[in-house]
C-alpha cells in the first residue's frame, strides 16, 4: 500500500481549475517533492489530501484511508504530521502552551529531541515570534508524535541557512527510520539534496513524476571548456551539443591572448566529445550535472503551452534539451492525452 494515493484528483474553483485529474502515488519510506510555480495547484492538492477541501472529482487516500470518509480521515490523521505553508497558532499562547495542547491531542514521543534541534523560544507568546520562530515551532508540532507520514508545505520557508541545513539532515535521518515525506518546495537545491522522486505540477496538471536522478540524467551535462587556441564553432557541431555559448579573448590586448571558452549542454556520448577535444590544448574542462533550475525552466519556460506540448508529443519529439513543451511531453504520467 502506498502512503498517499491520488486518482484523478480534480478541484474546480469555477474560474480556476486548480487540480485537473492529478494522479500519482507516494510510496512508503520515500521523500517525495511536489513542485510547481506559484498558483500551480500544490496547496490545493495538499488541502484536499487533508480533507480541508472536497475534490470536484477523483479520490485521495492517506495511509490507505479514504479522506472523503470522516472516520477514515481521522484515523489516518493520527499517524500523520502536517506543516502548513503558514502555521497559524493561537497568538496569545506561549510556545510551551501550544506544545502542551498538541501533546494532549496527538501525544508526545519526541518533543525534547526536536526542541534541541529547532529551539523555538517556548516562553514567549506566539505573537512575538518571528516568521522563522513560527516555522521552528511548526516543525516541532509536526514531528512530536512520531508520525508515519508527514506532509510539509514549504517546510524551510523563513528558516536561516543553518536551520535549513539542520532540517535537511534531520529529514534524511527520518527517512532512515522509515518515515514517508511529501513536501512542496520552490527551493531546488533542497529538492535535489533530499528527494527520491518529484512530481511537477503546472496549471493544475501533473506534467511528470520521476526520480530526481532521471530528471537530471535526461537534462544532460553542463560542459565548460577552455582551450589555449580558439576552436571554431563548426568543430563543436557534435551530436548532443546544445545551447553553445562562445567567448573568446582573442584580440584582447590585456587579457590572456587567444584563449577561448565554451559553455554548452551535452546529451551525447562523452567519449566522442573528448575525442574531438583531444585535438586542442585544453586549459580547463568541467563536465557536471545540469542545474535543476535549467531542468525546471524547460517545464515552465516560454512556449511551453499545452497545445504545443500536444503537437510535439504527436510528432514523437524526445530531445530532452528541446523546449518546455517537449520536456512536458516526454515526462507525462497523466495518460496519453493529458499534457
Ligand atoms: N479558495 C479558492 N478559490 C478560488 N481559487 C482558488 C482558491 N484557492 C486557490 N485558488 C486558485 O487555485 C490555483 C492553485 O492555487 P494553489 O494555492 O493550490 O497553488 P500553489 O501551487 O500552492 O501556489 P503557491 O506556490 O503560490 O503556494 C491558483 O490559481 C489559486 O488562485
Amino acid at each position: 500500500m502506498a502512503a498517499i494515493e491520488l486518482e484523478g484528483l480534480t478541484k474546480d474553483y469555477g474560474e480556476v481549475l486548480a487540480n485537473d485529474g492529478v494522479t500519482f502515488d507516494v510510496e512508503q519510506g520515500e521523500i517525495f517533492g511536489y513542485l510547481g510555480p506559484n498558483g500551480a495547484g500544490k496547496t490545493t492538492t495538499i488541502r484536499t489530501l487533508l480533507g480541508f477541501i472536497s475534490p470536484t472529482a477523483g479520490t485521495a487516500r492517506l495511509l490507505g484511508r479514504d479522506v472523503s470518509d470522516e472516520g477514515e480521515l481521522l484515523e489516518a490523521k493520527r499517524r500523520l504530521g502536517y506543516l502548513p505553508d503558514s502555521p497559524a497558532f493561537d497568538e496569545t499562547a506561549t510556545g510551551r502552551e501550544i506544545l502542551d495542547l498538541h501533546a494532549s491531542i496527538k501525544g508526545d514521543e519526541r518533543s525534547e529531541e526536536l526542541l534541541e534541534l529547532f529551539d523555538p523560544p517556548l516562553d514567549r507568546p506566539v505573537r512575538e515570534y518571528s516568521r522563522g520562530n513560527v516555522q521552528k515551532l511548526g516543525l516541532v508540532t509536526t514531528f512530536m508524535h512520531d508520525p508515519e507520514l508527514v506532509i510539509l508545505d514549504e517546510p524551510t520557508s523563513g528558516l536561516d541557512p543553518l536551520l535549513q541545513q539542520r532540517f535537511t539532515a534531520f529529514l534524511r535521518g527520518q527517512r532512515e527510520r522509515g518515515l514517508t515525506v511529501f513536501f512542496s518546495s520552490h527551493i531546488l537545491s533542497e529538492v535535489r539534496r533530499l528527494c527520491d522522486r518529484v512530481g511537477i505540477i503546472r496549471d493544475g496538471r501533473l506534467v511528470t513524476v520521476e526520480p530526481v536522478a532521471s530528471l537530471l540524467d535526461r537534462s544532460g551535462k553542463l560542459v565548460r571548456v577552455r582551450t589555449a587556441d580558439p576552436i571554431s564553432r563548426d568543430a563543436l557541431e557534435i551530436d548532443g551539443v546544445h545551447d553553445l555559448e562562445f567567448e573568446s579573448d582573442a584580440g584582447s590586448s590585456d587579457g590572456p591572448s587567444a584563449e577561448t571558452e565554451y559553455v554548452f549542454t551535452f546529451t551525447g556520448d562523452v567519449n566522442v566529445l573528448l575525442e574531438r577535444l583531444r585535438e586542442y590544448r585544453l586549459l580547463d574542462c568541467t563536465i557536471e550535472e545540469a542545474p535543476l533550475e535549467e531542468v525546471f525552466m524547460r517545464f515552465y519556460g516560454d512556449g511551453a503551452t499545452d497545445g504545443a506540448a500536444r503537437d510535439d508529443r504527436s510528432a514523437g519529439g524526445t530531445d530532452p534539451t528541446a523546449g518546455g513543451a517537449d520536456r512536458m511531453a516526454t515526462g507525462s504520467v497523466n495518460g496519453d492525452d493529458d499534457v
